[in-house]
């Protein structure tokens, strides 16, 4: 506002400054033109609130723009100031800055009652609190409160001017403009704020429950695949992947052999030592079995006490070789109860399908080997069991 008195307004309304009256008005709304152009989405409070009072002082010849913010427990901190002469220059560091209780001088005092408070001349309105230097206290002081959109609150802006009667009610209309465009900026910001905190935070808990949802995915997926007693897969896995294992050896032309395992007289362990030491036998001969088996091929636990293997990429010779391993292996353990050790055997059945017979019209299909791995097994077992047969050869003790 270009060189205003105490009633400067009736003198340009008296037609002598018309041309300034001009000025101060395109002065003014570039001011408020600029403060409306802020971005409310800067990174935080202080630096909205800084170039807001650069829009004002670099339009308006103030000396001295300043706000400063109310905290819950009612007192007013320095936040941000700038001087004229400070435009463009980093800001400053605020270490320990001023401070007033809501009440006390002119900037409490227009946060009490809500009020712009006009100190016309700082040297002689009791109103206005000299801190620090008094050589350096301003003539005229403008105090504004700004609100948020629900009339809460939120600091107070405080323009000065070193010149006593300075400012005038030119001043004072803009300011006025210019504090509600201040609370709907810091307002905005503050929403947007606490909706991205939102957003972030509903964000983080859906990944969470995304995560866990994953997680009680796989354990379920992994426990339908799995036999819970021991360990090994199931008959679900099987029937999962044989479809690929055999369309595997298919492309590759290579045999493959399918063994069904069974504990001879498992029964006899039950009912004489009890189901839960059955589960035991189970478990060690599910062990055991792992142990021959490469990881290449397929284990399951087909039911019962009934195993199902496919050694992949294998031979019959190859294949009845490690069939007899196993049953050698399981004929070697051992558990006590009740000062008896017991011991058990393996029958085995198997089924090979070599290569010639894996490409042609006439190979069987998964149920079928089963089968004839089942026919094997059967006569193991009516030969006096602990047995390897494999389907299609003469029954034979000897490999
Ligand atoms: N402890 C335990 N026993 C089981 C489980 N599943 C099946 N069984 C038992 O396994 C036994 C199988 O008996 P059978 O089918 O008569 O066969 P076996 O006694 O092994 O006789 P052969 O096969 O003819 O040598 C039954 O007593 C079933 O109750 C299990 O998960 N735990």
């Amino acid at each position: 506002m270009n060189q205003p008195s105490a009633n400067s307004q009736d003198v340009k309304l008296a037609g002598f400054g018309v041309q300034d009256l001009f000025v101060d008005l395109v002065n003014a709304l570039s001011a408020v033109k600029q403060l409306s152009e802020i971005d409310c989405q800067v990174d935080d409070e202080k630096t909205l609130i800084r170039q807001a009072l650069a829009s004002l002082i670099q339009y308006q010849d103030m000396e001295r723009c300043s706000f400063f913010i109310v905290d819950s427990e009612g007192l007013l901190s320095n936040v941000a100031g700038i001087s004229a002469g400070e435009l463009g220059a980093p800001e400053v560091n605020m270490d320990s800055p001023l401070r007033f209780r809501v009440g006390e001088g002119l900037i409490g005092a227009a946060a009490a009652t809500g009020v712009l408070q006009h100190c016309q001349n700082c040297h002689e309105d009791k109103r206005f609190e000299k801190t620090g230097n008094s050589k350096q206290s301003p003539g005229s002081i403008i105090s504004v409160p700004v609100f948020t959109f629900n009339r809460t609150l939120i600091g107070v802006l405080n323009v000065s001017h070193p010149q006593a009667y300075y400012f005038n009610d030119w001043h004072i209309r803009l300011l006025e403009v210019y504090k509600n465009i201040l609370g709907q900026l810091i307002t905005t910001r503050r929403l947007v704020q606490h909706m991205e905190q939102q957003i972030a935070s509903r964000t983080a808990e859906l990944e969470s429950l995304v995560a866990e949802t994953n997680q009680l995915k796989d354990h379920f997926a992994s426990m339908s695949m799995h036999d819970q007693l021991t360990g090994l897969h199931n008959r679900r896995f099987f029937y999962d992947q044989v479809e690929v294992v055999i369309a595997h050896h298919k492309r590759y032309k290579t045999g493959f052999c399918l063994l069904v395992m069974d504990i001879d007289h498992f029964k006899v362990i039950n009912d004489r030592f009890g189901h839960l030491f059955g589960d035991q036998v189970l478990t060690g001969v599910a062990k055991a079995l792992k142990r021959q088996v490469r990881n290449t091929d397929i284990l399951v636990r087909f039911g019962g006490e009934e195993f199902v293997a496919i050694f992949t990429n294998t031979r019959c010779d190859s294949g009845k070789t490690f069939a007899e391993r196993i049953r050698q292996e399981v004929k070697t353990l051992e558990w006590s109860i009740n000062q008896e050790v017991v011991n058990l055997t393996l029958s085995i059945g198997i089924y090979c399908l070599n290569s010639d017979l894996i490409q042609s019209e006439q190979a069987p299909d998964i149920d079928q080997m089963i089968n004839y791995a089942d026919a094997a097994l059967y006569q193991a077992k009516a030969s006096g069991r602990d047995k390897t047969i494999v389907f299609g050869e003469a029954c034979s003790d000897q490999l």
